[in-house]
């Protein structure tokens, strides 16, 4: 038995490069009054998960995915959670899909419109697209092998809606350059411009229907189900330990660390345990940029430092052995 459109559930994808702001706008929308109960589905590039900690407490139900990318090795475990999700379509509204930043968006759109039972009782609403706007120009113009995707670009090209995130980094030029690169790839997509992804929300969950017939003009072959090849050279670090950092040795490793080798390292993030701070310490960083706020309290529980880089050429050995060059001085036995 098929069911009518109007029957079928909505889901949004959410895509977007390494940290240009889906955890941000997916905190915002399980935070938000809005009425409807949304499952999400969240799936992160790298060894440790580090988003679990990050995406707020909510009601929601939260499916994490962690084993690979959404778009290639972890489609069926997708298909999966997607199935179960069918099987309690009375207890949400909506679905939405929270895709690592490296993800092609194509093939979990496909998953819609490729599989019967799935397309049968889900309907794709949309995909929205986050952009940072100060870093974009820079992914795109990066040089790629032969038959490498790039992801950035793949992300703006099949986007309904873009969020164009990060606009205070950027002057009123920088803003120009990027919107001009985005109509390039993308003219039909409304641009939302953004501070934190403070976006309607109506503008993001309710596109009212992903634009099939403009994918296939993209890629002909987008209900084909086609291999697609990732850029192998972006790999992941994850580092954990117990212990005590020191704050000021932390920040100045951390600002060496990312000024020297920022370009190469795209992503860094990580809850780590201070010396002197009840709280988790929550450190997030894109390219050079980083910061950290506070998180919630340790509690009872044991403090542990988990910490994951992506990006190029990471050195792992240099990054644990610079990460435990934090730890605090042993206290002294009274
Ligand atoms: N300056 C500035 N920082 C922002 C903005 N939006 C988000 N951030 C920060 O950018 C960092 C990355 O944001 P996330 O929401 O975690 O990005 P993400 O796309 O989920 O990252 P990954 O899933 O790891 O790829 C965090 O430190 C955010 O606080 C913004 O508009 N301006």
């Amino acid at each position: 038995m098929t069911t009518s459109i109007a029957e079928k559930v909505p889901v949004t994808v959410l895509t977007g490069f390494l940290g240009s702001g889906k955890t941000t706008l997916l905190n915002r929308i399980l935070t938000e009054q809005h009425g409807l109960r949304i499952a999400v589905i969240e799936n992160e590039f790298g060894e440790i998960g580090i988003d679990d900690a990050l995406v707020i407490d909510a009601e929601e139900e939260v499916f994490e995915m962690n084993n690979g990318c959404i778009c290639c090795t972890v489609r069926g475990d997708l298909i999966r959670i997607l199935g179960t999700l069918m099987r309690r379509k009375d207890k949400f509204d909506h679905i939405l899909i929270e895709t690592t930043g490296l993800a092609d968006p194509a093939p979990v759109a496909q998953t819609f419109f490729m599989d019967d039972e799935i397309g049968s009782q889900l309907r794709l609403d949309g995909i929205i697209t986050l952009v940072d706007a100060a870093h974009l120009l820079q992914h795109l113009d990066e040089e790629k092998s032969e038959g490498v995707e790039n992801e950035a670009l793949e992300q703006i090209a099949f986007a309904d809606r873009i969020v164009l995130n990060k606009t205070d980094l950027v002057d009123t030029e920088q803003l120009a350059e990027v919107r001009r690169r985005i109509s390039e790839i993308n003219r039909l997509a409304d641009v939302h411009e953004t501070v934190q992804a403070k976006v309607d929300l109506g503008a993001v969950l309710d596109v009212g229907g992903f634009d099939l017939s403009r994918a296939l003009d993209l890629d002909p072959a987008f209900l084909e189900d086609t291999e697609h090849q990732h850029d192998l050279t972006v790999t992941s670090v994850g580092i954990e330990f117990a212990g005590e950092l020191d704050i000021e040795r932390l920040n100045e490793w951390l600002g060496e660390l990312l000024s020297a080798k920022g370009v190469d390292i795209f992503r860094s993030k990580g809850i780590l345990a201070v010396r002197g701070m009840p709280e988790r310490y929550v450190f997030q960083g894109v390219h050079m940029l980083f910061d950290g706020t506070q998180g919630e309290p340790w509690g009872e529980a044991e403090r542990v430092n988990r910490v994951v880089f992506i990006g190029r050429h990471l050195d792992r050995a240099a990054l644990e052995a610079g990460l435990r060059g934090c730890l605090a001085a042993p206290v002294p036995a009274a």
